[in-house]
């Protein structure tokens, strides 16, 4: 559990503390109030670029005429005193660096402690928007399952940036050492294999975890993936099967993915597709309350089936409320609140009216945001 958020510079912030205690915590407060940018900064306690998908030096406090962001911080202590904090030490700096107990440690590490899930409104839209935003959702939510699938996808990124280089250079005129492209496609062929087996077995389980939640007033989904290394996977093909396939697939595609100037095959095109179950209708045909509300019921099946792990689980939920009816909201409030008193969720929930959060009171925190500072009500 978390005990104290401190932020120095962060956004909105210049410095801000909260205690939030076991329970539930409600930031409300008026649009531009800094409730979102207090739920970023908790989701970068996990390795990637947080909620909002930002770059490290945009989220620096900027205050007018200044060019650059500050040097920020953002820290944590967890009720067995370990401290957790990630920042940049400089103005601008485009990477953050992450502490734990005053060390530098790898991005990695933070899932050791705290494994924190978000649904945003952005993801209203999630089955009909773009594809890469769709599996970068769904690798966040297998990476809080399976922390090294976050190393793969890291690696395999890295990898499929360099042997995209080399392959315009190629297509260019110039010359792609074959020894290098070898080398690169055969990482990317393990990394990707490594890739769909964490991916095929964190469906399976969330799928599992979203059928045992039957009977609550959220809609179903039936998830699939639609790639073929995952195809492969799930039909019980070794690892090794799987990767000599993305080796071969890599090298067959040099010559078209240097005329694309994109990569055109590999794990990193691979969709999550999804069923609205009780319609028996794809998810991307649903309005936005029905996407939302499939969102969020997958998770809660996540959150539920951390929860009963051993790790913190920490959800972060941007105005969820709003966009929910008041049978479900009435359901996820008391869904939160059980998982909070039974298994030591924490949930940071933001919406800008309190009465929105009635179904909480004398059961959450509450929290009014304003002017960059943070007021326990
Ligand atoms: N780097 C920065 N430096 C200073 N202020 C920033 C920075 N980045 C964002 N802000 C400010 O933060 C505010 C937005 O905060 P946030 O998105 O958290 O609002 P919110 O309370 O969630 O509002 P809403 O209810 O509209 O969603 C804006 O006023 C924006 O100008």
């Amino acid at each position: 559990m978390i005990t104290t958020l401190t932020l120095t510079d962060f956004r909105s912030y210049g410095t801000a503390r909260l205690e939030p205690g076991a329970g539930p915590v409600v930031l409300h407060g008026p649009n531009g109030a800094g409730k979102t940018n207090l739920l970023e900064a908790l989701s970068l306690l996990t390795p990637g670029k947080g909620l909002r998908g930002a770059t490290a030096a945009e989220m620096g406090r900027r205050e007018p005429g200044e060019a650059s962001g500050r040097p920020w911080a953002v820290a944590v202590e967890l009720d067995d005193d370990t401290r957790l904090g990630t920042g940049v030490p400089g103005n601008g700096a485009a990477r953050r660096i992450v502490r734990i107990n005053g060390e530098t440690a790898q991005p990695g590490r933070l899932l050791e402690y705290l494994r924190p899930v978000w649904a945003t409104p952005e993801q209203d839209r999630l089955f009909s928007d773009a594809r890469a935003d769709r599996l970068r959702f769904f690798d966040r939510l297998v990476f809080a399952a399976v922390p090294d699938h976050a190393a793969a996808v890291a690696a395999y990124d890295k990898a499929l940036r360099e042997r995209l280089r080399l392959l315009l250079q190629a297509a260019e005129g110039g010359e792609a050492d074959p020894l290098w492209l070898d080398a690169l496609e055969a990482r990317l062929a393990e990394a990707g294999a490594r890739m769909a087996g964490a991916r095929v077995a964190a469906l399976s389980a969330l799928q599992d975890a979203i059928d045992a939640r039957a009977g609550r007033p959220f809609p179903q989904a039936d998830l699939g993936l639609a790639g073929e290394a995952e195809r492969r996977t799930g039909a019980g093909e070794e690892a090794e099967t799987v990767e000599g396939f993305l080796r071969d697939g890599f090298r067959a595609a040099r010559t078209r993915d240097g005329a694309a100037g994109r990569s055109l095959f590999g794990p990193h095109r691979t969709d999550l597709t999804a069923l609205h179950r009780e319609k028996n209708r794809p998810a991307a045909e649903g309005s936005s309350g029905e996407q939302k509300a499939l969102v969020l019921n997958l998770i809660l099946a996540q959150i539920t089936r951390l929860a009963d792990q051993t790790a913190r689980p920490l959800l972060l939920l941007d105005e969820a409320p709003a966009h929910l009816d008041a049978d479900r909201r009435a359901a996820l409030f008391d869904e939160i609140e059980a998982l909070g008193r039974e298994r030591g969720l924490q949930a940071f929930m933001t919406g800008t009216e309190r009465v929105l959060f009635e179904g909480l009171e004398g059961r959450a925190r509450f929290v009014r945001v304003a002017g960059g500072a943070l007021v326990a009500e």
